[in-house]
């Protein structure tokens, strides 16, 4: 029998449908997205909470003339569904496939790109402003989750929108979540709102202002529509004595909260606040993991599982895989902290991915989740350097993009003693163009004062995250996605020197000086050098190896010796050429007149990477110790061209 699901190739089939029908494609839309999942992982409970939302928005705008916009974009899964990517639903978030977030190459229903948090107010509100001057007339909606309504950007458009006034709807998808526990003081308020609404003293007032108006003799809709007008009075009577009233002084209508799971009465509600004008925020309540049990028991650990077994809901791990990286730097930090009171921990909304509730846990006065607000958590650890505390602020390379001016301004001009750990550096895989962290040993090193490194495994990442905290100043450390080597590790930790790199063969410089070429590895890149060096060896070409560590300052002395002492280097960095470490020995180079040098960079091209598996995308962008062996080999016949002449 053929499923509702598969008869809707566009809104416009979901707009036919009646609202049993609805229920009915609700629980296929979740079956579909619960299975195809699995097989790559990807944003689960997010997803599986915004079934019947995503259903309502589509059937009561006119999508795509009225435009939705959403958050962050890792919830838009059912979006997808309905709006004619349902054949390719399966290639979510692998290479060639659709992306796991928004993008407005893949459809034109996706009408504004996203995958970092807090932005759906401020562009939602930009097509409004669009809309006006051209004087079109269609809807805006932006659909932002109560976690992104944590980060400045959204605060930042409520201030703009609210004096504005122009009509633009905000639907607030409160599931009381972010990635862990959603925190801080707007996250309280919702929370106060939600349970004043839904508490029984509030239920019996609601119900005797109903029941007054139900006894009237009008009949049918107009005495529930007057009921439903004294509720909201009243509601907004409760909000305006109670804790609700912040977004209407700010200048918004707001309306609910509603049960976002209640497709009949999200119809009704968005049918109604369509011809509201003014800026409107529509609190809908959801749950998320919704429908599927295991999630909603644990929302947390469904956010973004990786693959799963969707008939047992065992999340797949491989026995015996070396620990992540993430999970060393955290453990690493527990440790130092045991020992160091002055040592703080800062998270903006990342906790599990970061790592750092291991800190939380054991030193809960000493850990600081500040939500999404990459850019405030910089600052904030700047004045706890002022106050004479040891912050690292644990935030994914990309998301650190955010806080660049705060880097610069708040940190490094003030020469303040921040530890700035940047999980996910270099290509993160199935999330894509937006979330691989590639531009952070460039945003890094540009700005004075400030030292950056990368561990080549997990051993070393724990010494320079101990260096890094007993340094002065800013010092940036970064390390990828996913499991470590599975080198040895000690429990002992160690300084290491400023700007000295380290030769892994030969064992001497003399002998390195001699070699055929040097690669010049750094962070994550080491390992494949290292492979590289020795299935040359097996050719008869003999390389040395570096590990550069230091990406500011470098060690001039040994590049500058090996660069004059066999005239070939080749830079190795999982990260974009411009700007990045490969730049930065070229700069050495160029300073020191070391212009015969052949020198070449691989590092990612000045384009954004796609989305796909992380084998595949190094393969592609030449990470591997085959692509190096290539260069290493062209690089020769150059030479032997040369000498030809
Ligand atoms: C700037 C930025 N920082 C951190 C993240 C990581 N992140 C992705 S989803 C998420 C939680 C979002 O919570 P919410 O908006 O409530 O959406 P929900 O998953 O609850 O639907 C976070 C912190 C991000 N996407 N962007
Ligand atoms: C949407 C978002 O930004 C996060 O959920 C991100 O996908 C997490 O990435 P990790 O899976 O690497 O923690
Ligand atoms: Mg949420």
């Amino acid at each position: 029998m053929t499923s509702i699901l598969e008869t809707i190739n566009g809104p416009e089939q979901l707009r036919a449908l009646s609202v049993p029908q609805m229920e009915l494609l609700a629980k296929e839309i979740r079956r579909e997205i619960i299975e195809k999942v699995s097989v790559r992982g990807g944003h689960l409970a997010p997803n599986l909470g915004v079934v019947e939302l995503t259903m309502a928005l589509h059937y009561v705008f006119d999508t795509p003339k009225d435009m939705l916009v959403w958050d962050i974009g890792h919830q838009a899964y059912v979006h997808k569904l309905l709006t004619g990517r349902r054949e390719r639903f399966h290639t979510i978030r692998q290479f060639g496939g659709l992306s796991g977030y928004l993008r407005r190459d893949e459809s034109d229903f996706d009408v504004f790109g996203a995958s970092h948090a807090s932005t759906s107010i401020s562009a939602a509100l930009g097509m409004a402003a669009a809309r006006d001057i051209q004087g079109e007339d269609h809807k805006v909606v932006a659909i932002i989750g109560d976690g992104s309504l944590t980060g400045g950007m959204a605060l930042e458009a409520i201030n703009n929108a609210g004096s504005l006034k122009k009509n633009l709807i905000i639907v607030l998808n409160d599931n009381d979540k972010s990635i862990s526990d959603n925190v801080g003081a707007i996250s309280q308020y919702l929370g106060n709102v939600r349970r004043m609404q839904t508490s029984p003293s509030y239920q019996r007032l609601r119900d005797m202002a109903k029941g007054s108006i139900e006894r009237l003799p009008v009949l049918g809709d107009k005495a529930r529509e007057a009921a439903g007008r004294a509720e909201t009075s009243f509601k907004q009577f409760m909000m305006h004595s109670k804790s609700g009233a912040i977004f209407e002084e700010l200048g918004f209508k707001f309306f609910g909260p509603f049960d976002g799971h209640d497709i009949e009465t999200m119809l009704d509600v968005f049918e109604n606040v369509k011809r509201v004008d003014g800026p409107i925020i529509v609190q809908m309540v959801t749950k998320k993991g919704k429908g599927w049990e295991i999630a909603e028991g644990d929302s947390t650990k469904w956010h973004g599982p990786g693959a799963y077994d969707y008939t047992t809901g065992v999340i797949k791990k491989n026995a015996g895989d070396p620990p992540s990286y993430t999970e060393v730097f955290a453990d690493a930090l527990v440790a130092i902290a045991e020992n160091d009171p002055k040592v703080v921990g800062v998270t903006a909304a990342m906790e599990e991915g970061t790592g750092l509730k291991k800190l939380h846990k054991r030193f809960p006065e000493r850990y600081f989740d500040v939500g999404i607000a990459e850019q405030h958590a910089v600052t904030f650890s700047g004045g706890m350097a002022v106050g004479g505390l040891t912050p690292v602020v644990a935030i994914y390379s990309t998301f650190m993009q955010r806080a660049i001016d705060q880097i610069i301004h708040d940190i490094a001009v003030q020469d303040l003693h921040v530890v700035f750990a940047m999980d996910r550096a270099g290509l993160v895989g199935e999330d894509g163009q937006t979330q691989h962290g590639v531009f952070d040993i460039a945003f890094s090193r540009m700005i004075p004062g400030m030292k950056v490194m990368a561990p080549k495994d997990e051993e070393e990442l724990r010494q320079m995250l101990y260096t890094a905290i007993y340094l002065d100043g800013p010092v940036a450390l970064r390390y990828p996605r996913g499991k470590a080597l599975g080198v040895p590790m000690s429990d002992q930790f160690h300084m290491l020197e400023v700007g000295k790199a380290e030769l892994l063969s030969p064992d001497t410089l003399e002998a390195a000086e001699r070699q055929q070429a040097v690669l010049l590895a750094y962070g994550a890149t080491v390992s494949q050098a290292e492979l590289a060096a020795k299935e040359l060896a097996d050719e008869g070409i003999h390389v040395a190896v570096v590990n550069a560590r230091w990406a500011k300052p470098l060690d001039e002395e040994m590049i500058l010796r090996l660069a004059r002492g066999t005239g070939r280097l080749i830079t190795i960095e999982d990260h974009v050429v411009s700007g990045g470490f490969g730049s930065a020995v070229l700069e050495l180079l160029e300073e020191h007149g070391l212009n015969d040098v052949d020198v070449r960079v691989i590092g990612l091209p000045d384009k954004f990477v796609e989305h796909g598996a992380l084998t595949i995308l190094k393969e592609l962008y030449g990470l591997s110790s085959a692509h190096i062996k290539e260069v290493v080999h062209s690089q020769l016949s150059a030479e032997n061209r040369s000498m030809a002449k």
